[in-house]
């Protein structure tokens, strides 16, 4: 079988022939009967190639930079496992979180296809400009296309079927060996600033999963399943005419495994991470362009939001508007403008409650939004209202279950008679799972499950006297604080009432004087 390149090669060697002849025809007659037989023999030549061609540019214009073409990159994977198989010349490379040599097709190699007996080339075609620019990155001018060239008789097979099941399946593929991406907005980007993204990323290694939680199973499961049928909603979505995308609320003290759980949500749901540093961001219009520029299929965190924003001055706000029952709506509104100026961070929470109701909801899907905080009590509650922060998850102290499941993953224990001294004191204390993990570690090559779990014993029968001393020491400060408190009242009654009969003695005097000043003397009432 000739291949597509012979072909062209043959159709090459045939046009360089007649441009011969054009130019020998030009001596003998007029150049306007030259020209006017140049059409005619493109035309025949043009009937005597039947192949037609659909090219595929690596780079598109986007909105502010050039940026990779979907429509390519779904082509190339679904071309990756043929070009393995089929092209004679490869390029390897070593891709960014893969261990193995990445092959695929070199640049101007071609393969070939079979689409249900419709036969199709690819040709992978590379051009380089000359940058006028200086660049250090010479990729920056290298430009390649993917082009498909098929008979023309297959024209409406190839553009409505064909066409469509390369994307499918490559797009398919693209899911199957996907990385998850962690992208920060971080402002040293470094060399990322040559290509203006805003954000700039790394893989995602975190080998966390939920399998890794430990927490309540039932609430786990809860959870896994709320993320499972946000994963499948797109039509439910559609159908109650909703954005399809969701935001969860993660609370709960330090350590309780709230930026763990956002590292398996990623896992499970196979989603990108956008790790909005809030602090970092300029204001309100590049947060908006942020979360523009995020991706479907990702999850955007915002950790420990009540850190990061000055959120707690319309719940303050609202205190004081109590306090004074009524208030001017226009001077309430200048008041909340003023105090959002004078706050530290230029990003306001009227602005990202809009971003997140407004642009963000209106463009991309499959998105979820995670807001993590130590205190939930001051947060806004107009931040996380329903529609905003959908699911609200408490990760709390270790129970006894997240201990097993600890034991488990750490010293692959089930059971262990040291289990129900363990069960009896987790019950009795606060203690973090971080802190439960910590102790739980083997801290030795040998890894002595006894000695593990002793260590967690000894750990939390400290917490547990600490525990109680602290709670001692509150209950002993509670009675000094009445017993003042009571001293106080006691002294201040006896001042009140030393003034009250100073006051009496006082008047007393007063009359006293008045009577002698006046000279007279009271007559009996009789007469
Ligand atoms: N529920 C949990 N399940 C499994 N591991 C946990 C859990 N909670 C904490 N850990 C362990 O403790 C470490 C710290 O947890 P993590 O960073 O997720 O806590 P956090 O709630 O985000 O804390 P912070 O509020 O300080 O950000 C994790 O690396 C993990 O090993
Ligand atoms: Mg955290």
């Amino acid at each position: 079988m000739s291949s597509m390149g012979d072909i062209w090669m043959g159709m090459g060697t045939l046009m360089g022939g007649v441009m011969f002849v054009y130019t020998m025809i030009q001596q003998f007659v007029p150049r306007r009967v030259a020209d006017y037989l140049l059409v005619y023999v493109y035309r025949i030549t043009a009937y005597a190639n039947p192949y037609m061609e659909i090219s595929f540019d690596e780079f598109v214009s986007g909105d502010r930079y050039v940026k990779l073409s979907e429509a390519y990159t779904a082509v190339e994977a679904y071309l990756a496992p043929k070009s393995k198989k089929l092209a004679k010349r490869l390029k390897a490379q070593l891709v960014e979180g893969n261990k193995d040599l990445a092959l695929s097709m070199a640049d101007h190699e071609e393969i070939f296809d079979n689409f249900g007996g419709v036969k199709i080339w690819w040709y992978l075609g590379k051009t380089t400009h000359e940058s006028k620019s200086f660049s250090v990155y010479p990729s920056a001018t290298e430009k390649r296309h993917l082009k498909l060239q098929f008979h023309r008789r297959y024209r409406e097979t190839v553009t409505k079927s064909y066409l469509n099941h390369v994307i499918q399946v490559g797009k398919e593929s693209m899911i199957e060996n996907r990385h998850i991406r962690l992208y920060s907005n971080n402002p040293n980007r470094g060399y990322y600033q040559w290509s203006k993204s805003l954000w700039s990323h790394v893989e995602f290694e975190h080998p966390v999963t939920f399998h890794h939680i430990a927490m309540d199973s039932e609430k786990k499961q809860e959870i896994i399943d709320d993320l499972e049928t946000f994963r499948m909603g797109k039509d439910y979505y559609l159908q109650i005419g909703k954005p399809w995308k969701r935001g969860y609320l993660l609370f709960g003290p330090p350590g309780t495994g709230k930026s763990s759980m956002i590292a398996a949500m990623a896992k499970l749901l196979n989603y990108d991470i956008y790790d909005l540093e809030l602090t970092a961001v300029k204001d309100n219009s590049e947060l908006r362009n942020l979360l523009h520029d995020t991706s479907n299929k990702s999850i955007t965190v915002i950790e420990d939001v009540d850190c990061s924003l000055n959120l707690t001055g319309k719940r303050k706000k609202k205190k004081k508007k109590d306090d004074k029952d009524e208030k001017d709506p226009v001077k309430e509104k200048e008041d909340e403008e003023e105090e959002e100026e004078k706050s530290d961070s230029k990003v306001t929470l009227s602005g990202l409650l809009n971003v997140i109701d407004g642009l963000w909801s209106a463009c991309g899907k499959e998105r979820i939004i995670v807001f993590t905080t130590n205190y939930v009590e001051k947060l806004d509650p107009a931040l996380i209202r329903s529609g905003r922060m959908d699911k609200h998850i408490e990760m709390s102290y270790c129970c006894y279950e997240g201990f097993k499941v600890f034991a488990k993953n750490y010293l692959n224990l089930d059971s262990h008679e040291l289990f129900d001294t363990i069960r009896r004191l987790i019950e009795e204390v606060k203690v973090s799972p971080a802190d439960v993990a910590e102790n739980l570690m083997p801290k030795t090559i040998k890894r002595d499950s006894q000695l593990c779990l002793q260590n967690l014993i000894k750990a939390l029968e400290k917490i547990k006297v600490d525990e109680k001393l602290k709670a001692e020491e509150e209950v002993a400060n509670k009675l000094k604080a009445e017993e003042e408190a009571v001293k106080l009242k006691a002294e201040e009654e006896a001042k009140k009432l030393k003034a009250e009969e100073e006051a009496i003695k006082l008047k007393a005097e007063e009359e006293a004087k008045k009577k002698d000043n006046d000279g007279t003397v009271d007559l009996p009432s009789v007469l």
